[in-house]
This record gives structure tokens, sequence and C-alpha cells, in this order.
């Protein structure tokens, strides 16, 4: 059993050096962030600092050139193997042929778990979403926005004490965007669990997390992380529609939008320079 107090992500001192022939491409320098057990924490950053490719190497998708990952105190194999932690992408990715509810259950299937319990669990998963009434049909019969839900639940159908992911909401019109960040938002407080997310939308990565790390190109490096809780806006559990229009929010993308651009904000709380 793995104490409360260890950290859902360790990411100690890692580079990622793509090489081929006689060119380097170095993604990330040096990179050292911790997640914490059930804490919100989103990447933001340039297209090409190394966002995808740390979430890659915490998902064991990919390998670091240097320093290490620890996942719940152990390897991101170890962990991937114990399934802890759901995936959710960009494209909702899910199977066209399957309906809405088999999608839901595939992780389940794999993993050799009974049919009565993978419906039982696709209901709940269903309901957490707010799709019960469309588990028969299939993907091309829903949405964007539903898709992606679908595609959250069945993250979520391992009861992951980790989400990792990667612009889950990128293709999506921003109603329907910040319906679905008010979403995770209640998911997560109903769940518990911890999420690395990934964004170029610094209002949503703002809304969403506890602390948002600001990370640069060439080599992707950690410039700064802002305490969105620090700054005034309480937990990432707690966040509603009307923390949209306070003070603290605006305040708090101004700061984040100015460590992007490479100038720090004077006196702003919450914000931790590296
Ligand atoms: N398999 C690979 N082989 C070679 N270079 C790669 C590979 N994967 C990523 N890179 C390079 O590593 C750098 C970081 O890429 P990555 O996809 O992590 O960036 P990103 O911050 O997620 O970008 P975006 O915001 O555009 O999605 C880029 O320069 C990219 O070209």
């Amino acid at each position: 059993m793995t104490p409360a107090s260890t950290a859902a992500i360790e990411v100690t001192g890692v580079d990622r050096i793509f090489r081929r022939r006689r060119d380097e491409v170095v993604a990330l320098r040096d990179v050292s962030v911790s997640v914490a057990a059930g804490e919100f924490v989103s990447l933001i950053g340039p297209s090409g600092c190394g966002k995808s490719t740390l979430l890659r190497l915490v998902a064991d998708l990919d390998t670091p050139t240097a320093g290490s990952i620890s996942v719940f105190g152990k390897t991101p194999r170890q962990a991937r193997r114990d399934q802890d932690y759901g995936i959710a992408f960009q494209q909702a990715g899910l199977l066209p042929w399957r309906t809405v509810a088999s999608n839901i259950e595939l992780p389940l299937k794999l993993h050799g778990v009974g049919s009565a319990e993978r419906r039982a669990r696709s209901d709940e998963l269903l309901e957490l979403v707010g799709l019960e009434d469309f588990g028969k049909h299939h993907p091309d019969q829903l949405s964007g926005g539903m898709q992606q839900r679908v595609a959250i639940a069945r993250a979520l159908a391992e009861s992951p004490r980790l989400l990792l992911m990667d612009e889950p909401f990128g293709a999506l019109d921003e109603i329907t965007r910040e319906r679905m960040q008010n979403e995770l938002v209640r998911i997560c407080r109903d769940t518990g669990a911890a999420v690395l997310f990934v964004t170029h939308s610094i209002p949503e990565a703002v809304f969403l997390s506890d602390r948002v790390v600001v990370m640069s190109p060439r080599p992707g490096r950690i410039v700064d992380i802002v305490t969105a809780g620090g700054a005034g806006l309480g937990s990432s559990h707690e966040r509603t529609d009307e923390v949209r229009d306070a003070a603290e929010f605006f305040h708090t993308v101004a700061a984040v939008r100015e460590h992007l651009h490479g100038s720090p904000v004077a006196g702003v709380r919450g914000v931790e320079s590296r």
C-alpha cells in the first residue's frame, strides 16, 4: 500500500534528447516537477517546448535520456502495469464500431473483468459524465464534447488515482470547452484523482489547476510555477463559473501570460520563480 503522502508524480532532473544521425533535439532539459496526490497541475508553454514529451515519459510511452520519474513511488512501467493512471488525449480516440458503453468498458475487458461488473461500471461512469442515455449510441452519433466525455469516462474506468490529459479539450468550441472544464472539476472532486494536464489555453490552465507549470522552448525547461490557490483562487476542487469573473482569476491569468512571455510580474502572489 502506498502511503497517502507519496507524490502522484515525481520528475527529477529529466532530460529527453532525440538524436537522429548528426541532428539532436533537446526536447527537455533538467526538468523537475512533482504532482501531489489529488493535485491538479497544468503544463503550459509554446508549441514544441516538450509538454507532450513530458506527459509521454510519465505515461511510459517513452524513456528519459537522463533523470528519473516515479509514479506513486513506482517506475512508470510498473504504474502502467498496475493501472495507476488513465490517459485522455486531444482526439477522443473512440472505436467507431463499438457503442459508447463498450468503448468505456474496453480497458476493463482487456484486463479480464467480467461482463456484469463491466456493465455496472460503465453505467456508473456514464452517469458521472452526464451521458446515461447514450450508452447504446455509437461515437459518430455524439457531438465532439460528448465524445470527449466518453473518452474521460474510459480513462476513469479503472478508477485511476491519476489522469494524464494532453489537450483533451483543444478541438472543442469555447462554450463546450468551459462546460467540460466544469465537468472535470466535479469529476476530480468526486474521485480525488490527481491530474497532469497539457493545454495551450492560459485561462483553462488557471481555472482548472492548483499549480500552473510554465515551460520555455528549446530546450524545454520549467521557467516558473504559478500557484493558483496561493493567488486566492482556493483549491482546484472548488472552482465554479463565478471564478471566471473574479479579479484573482484575471490577475493569475496575467501572471501566467507574463511568465510565458518571459517578463515576471513584480509582486504577484503565488508565483514561484525558478
Ligand atoms: N519522436 C521524436 N523524434 C524527434 N523529435 C521529437 C520527437 N518527439 C518530439 N520531438 C521534438 O521534441 C520537441 C518537443 O515536442 P513536444 O511534442 O513534446 O512539444 P509540445 O510542447 O507538446 O508541442 P505542441 O504544443 O505543439 O503540442 C519538438 O521540437 C519536437 O519536434
